[in-house]
Formats: structure tokens, sequence, C-alpha cells
């Protein structure tokens, strides 16, 4: 929903008032559960063959009283019952048989917190009004670099990578890395591409790096 509507939006302020379109008289479906009725039967609904669709009526389990309306009066009846396809309601004193929870629990990423001052937004900064973060001191970027200069450059000063055939240094990005400097430093002097894909392959290095790309990898001359 778009919160930034206006005050005075009629619509808005019409929502907000939710209770006005609950629909009266149903049950408090707190205290209850939902049952697969293909699986189990003595519910209130066991045996809806005999129930009148027309009347509601009025149903009493254990200590919580509502109505029943049979919905599957409305189609055929040798149409298969979707709403009724199984399912039942059951009273606060079966509430222990509850549903079964579907799917399985996400995978944790383990996260490495980011220094103050070392966001992506941190880093965003920094290619924009640092002149020279990959080092070029006027070279051209556009220079073509073999394997083994890559290699040569794996000082504290001054760390290279191949990345998906370009050559960045990546020395002043390291602690910005939302991966952690040990993980980084483990593309120094290398070729990184198959550990890029492998822990982030959505990750738009090209443009994150942009300002420090040294030059273009030999082997990936066109
Ligand atoms: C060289 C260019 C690289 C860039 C620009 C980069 C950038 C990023 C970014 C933006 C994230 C956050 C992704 C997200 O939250 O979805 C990230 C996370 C991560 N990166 Fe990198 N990365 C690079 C290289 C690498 C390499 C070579 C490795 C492994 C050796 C690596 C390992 C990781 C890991 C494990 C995370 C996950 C951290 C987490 O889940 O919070 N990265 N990286």
């Amino acid at each position: 929903m778009d919160e930034t509507k206006n005050s005075d939006d009629f619509t808005f302020w019409q929502v907000g008032d939710e209770k006005k379109n609950e629909p009266k008289g149903l049950p408090d479906v707190s205290s209850m559960s939902i049952e697969d009725k293909n699986k189990s039967s003595g519910t209130i609904w066991g045996d809806n063959s005999n129930i009148n669709a027309d009347v509601a009526k009025q149903e009493k389990v254990g200590s919580l009283t509502f109505k029943v309306i049979d919905a599957s009066s409305q189609r055929k009846s040798t149409e298969p019952s979707k709403q009724t396809a199984g399912v039942d309601v059951e009273s606060s004193n079966n509430a222990s048989q509850k549903p079964k929870s579907v799917g399985k629990k996400p995978v944790s990423r383990a996260k490495v917190p980011y220094q103050i001052g070392y966001s992506h937004m941190d880093w965003l900064k920094v290619t924009r009004t640092h002149p020279d973060l990959a080092g070029l001191k006027g070279q051209s970027n556009k220079r073509v670099i073999s394997l083994s200069e890559v290699k040569q450059h794996q000082s504290e000063d001054s760390m290279w990578t191949v990345l998906k055939g370009r050559v960045y240094n990546i020395t002043p990005y390291m602690k910005f890395h939302p991966g952690g400097v040990d993980m980084l430093m483990k593309a120094v002097g290398k070729d990184c591409t198959a550990l890029f894909n492998k822990y982030h392959a959505w990750v738009n290095a090209e443009f994150m790096l942009e300002k420090c790309l040294v030059g273009i990898l030999e082997e990936s001359r066109q």
C-alpha cells in the first residue's frame, strides 16, 4: 500500500475502518484448528449430506457455540466440494491436534556484520568521491593485462583480482565487502570468477568495482 498518500486521501481513510466491513456472527476462530476431512471423521461436518443447505445451524461443541452454514449447497451435488474438500472446523477440545507445518526451514546464512562506515552506501560514496581508486596514476584502464601481472599484485597496498575478464584493484573495497575481508582475500592475485559466482552470481560487481578497474585480462581479448 502506498503510505506516501496525502492524509486527505478519501480511499485511505475509508479502508482504515476495517471493523465496519467484518461479517457479523462469526465464531472466534483463534481457538479452532483446520483439519483435512478426508483424513478424519467425527467433526461437526463429518456427514454433511443431511444438512439443510439453506439453514444456518447452531452448533455447540464443548464450550463453543457458533453458526454453521453449508456453503456447498450453492454447488451441484455431483461437483466435488472445494470449500468442504476436506476442511472442517473443530472445537478447542481438540486443539492439541495442531496442523502439521509444511515446507522446509530456510537455511540461515552466516552474516558478517560490517563496520560502521563500511556499508554498501559508504562504498558508493567512496567511488563517487575518490579520484583514483584503481591506483592507475594516469594510465588507461583499457590496458591489456596478463594473468602473471595480476599475480604480482598481492601486497597490502595493491591487491588485484580478475572477474569476468576484467582486472580490478580491490584494495580499497576490502573492508567494504559484506562477505568479509578473509573471503575477499581468496580472490587476490587470481581469477575469482568461479568463487564469485558460487557465492553471489547476482551481485553487480561490474558496477560496484567500476572505479577499481585497472584493465582487461589478456586472454579475454577478442
Ligand atoms: C571481487 C568482487 C566481489 C564483490 C564486488 C563482492 C560483493 C559482495 C556483495 C555485494 C555481497 C552481499 C551480497 C548479498 O547480501 O546478497 C557479498 C557477500 C558475500 N561475498 Fe562477495 N564479493 C566479491 C567477491 C567475493 C569472493 C571472491 C568471495 C569468496 C571467496 C565472496 C564471498 C562472499 C560471501 C561468503 C558473502 C556472503 C556474506 C553474507 O551472506 O552476508 N565474495 N559480496
